[in-house]
């Protein structure tokens, strides 16, 4: 098995490895003994269909949270003062360096370290916030690395994205394992399938005549603030466990689609009759769940509700489950278009980002008035496709834009986007930006 590669890294003054150390050396007084780095991925296709089983195609971005780091034996995090041997997570506020805290508190537990190395860090992050590029994830599988690395550990690649995967969710979002294993198992040049249950990635070859563009509504959405997210999460959970109850199987198996698939024996088309067969259009109250699943309000608790849903009243299952199997119907897709390069591949991919785009807006609910506006202006402007990526409700869009048109396709979009809000106007560089796939994680050193 993989583990995450020890490189060399040139921190010469004014660079961005050079500032880091300074900055370092400006807290601590002395050189830190290594650097970690993480990346931040964008989604090509497979939205909120994770954490229902199903496969997902991301590339690694540029963009990425790097930490400098020194090891010593105080048993103290020194970045914010905290004692590493009394860890706590505070749900409530979702403040950034308590997702430095689940990957500290993950890679512990998880390799049952029993007296872990003070650590003292500067970090670093270069990926935009709640914008649907995984900043949150990059920093929890950074701070995982820092602490796998101080502590004499070595996790593969893969066991580090389960690991990441599991201890994000002690900030309460549960979401699936995309992020962490695109960011622990990018490699340069390639965007990858990622497949769940066992964890697997499969390099895929995107078209040699196309770029992919990234466009940040600069709408922001954080995840674990709201309970946006995780409505979501349990609308699937129920979806699946009404579909698995109707269908004869014990539901409190059940969690998640693909696997009420696999044991309904269900091609994915089938799956979307089945939805229309057994679920309604209209929202299900909880009171109608639970005459459904013949259980109480609490019982519903603890088979299927997170802390930040319980007060939720009802659920839209019929539209959310019709995306996600139509959704992960559009990834094989994808995929096999990539693989076997017909003629009008790109025009394929392009019209399955779309699709993909219009069931998140219509279906799924997670897009919101100006990124909808922003992809429209995306497709007006020259792409063959483009959508939402990330967990939406804001964030960026993500474009395939044919390679020779790409400097039109950025004037286009600045001057109908960004050149209309005096807010956006002096931030279009970072805002709009043409992406290649990039590496993985690394530990460098001097
Ligand atoms: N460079 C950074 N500086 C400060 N906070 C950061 C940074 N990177 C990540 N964070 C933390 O991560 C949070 C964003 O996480 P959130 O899950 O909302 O979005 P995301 O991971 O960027 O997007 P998505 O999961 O949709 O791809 C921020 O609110 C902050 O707490
Ligand atoms: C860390 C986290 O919750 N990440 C999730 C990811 O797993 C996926 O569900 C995505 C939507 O496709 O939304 C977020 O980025």
């Amino acid at each position: 098995m993989e583990n995450v590669p020890v490189g060399k890294v040139s921190v010469e003054i004014n660079s961005r490895y050079g500032r880091i150390k300074d900055k370092f050396m400006g807290s601590y007084g002395k050189k830190p003994d290594y650097y970690a780095r993480a990346s931040g991925r964008v989604n090509l296709i497979g939205e909120h269909i994770d954490y229902c089983g199903y496969s997902v195609l991301p590339m690694a971005i540029e963009q990425d949270v790097v930490i400098a780091v020194s090891s010593n034996d105080s048993g103290r995090l020194q970045m914010f003062e905290c004692d590493i041997n009394d860890l706590s997570i505070n749900k409530e506020k979702p403040v950034w360096h308590n997702y430095f805290l689940c990957g500290l508190k993950g890679l512990l537990e998880h390799c049952k370290v029993t007296s872990p190395k003070g650590l003292q860090c500067v970090v670093d992050g270069t990926i935009p916030k709640s914008a649907g590029l995984s900043s949150s994830s990059a920093l929890v599988c950074c701070a995982a690395l820092v602490t796998m690395h101080a502590n004499g550990q070595a996790l593969s690649k893969k066991e580090l994205s389960d690991m990441c995967a599991h201890c994000e969710r002690f900030i309460g979002t549960e979401g699936g394992g995309m992020d962490q294993a695109i960011s622990f198992m990018a490699n340069k040049g390639t965007a990858k399938l990622i497949e769940f249950n066992p964890l697997k990635s499969t390099d895929v070859e995107l078209p040699e005549d196309v770029v992919f563009v990234i466009s940040n509504s600069c709408v922001e959405l954080n995840k674990a603030a709201t309970s946006h997210f995780n409505i979501r999460v349990v609308e699937c959970r129920l979806a699946s466990q009404i579909i698995a109850k109707t269908k004869g199987l014990k539901w409190r198996e059940f969690k998640r689609f693909a696997d009420v698939q696999k044991a309904l024996g269900l091609t994915l088309d089938e799956a979307v009759n089945v939805v229309k067969e057994i679920l309604h259009q209209e929202p299900y109250t909880k009171e109608e769940v639970c005459g459904i699943l013949e259980v109480t309000a609490d019982e519903l608790a603890q088979t299927s509700l997170s802390a930040n849903t319980l007060d939720v009243k009802t659920f839209k299952l019929h539209d959310r489950a019709t995306h996600v199997f139509s959704e992960a119907n559009r990834v094989l897709q994808f995929k096999k278009t990539c693989d076997l390069k017909p003629a009008d591949a790109s025009v394929v991919l392009g019209n399955l980002m779309k699709d993909s785009h219009t069931s998140c807006r219509d279906l799924y609910q997670c897009s919101c008035d100006d990124l909808d506006r922003l992809v429209d202006i995306c497709c007006q402007s020259g792409a063959l496709g483009s959508r939402l990526t990330g967990a939406g409700w804001g964030g960026c869009a993500v474009s395939m834009v044919p390679a020779n048109q790409v400097d039109s396709f950025i004037k286009s979009v600045t001057e109908k986007y960004y050149g209309k809000d005096d807010r956006l106007k002096e931030k279009v560089t970072e805002n709009l930006f043409a992406t290649q796939p990039g590496g993985g994680a690394a530990i460098y050193l001097e």
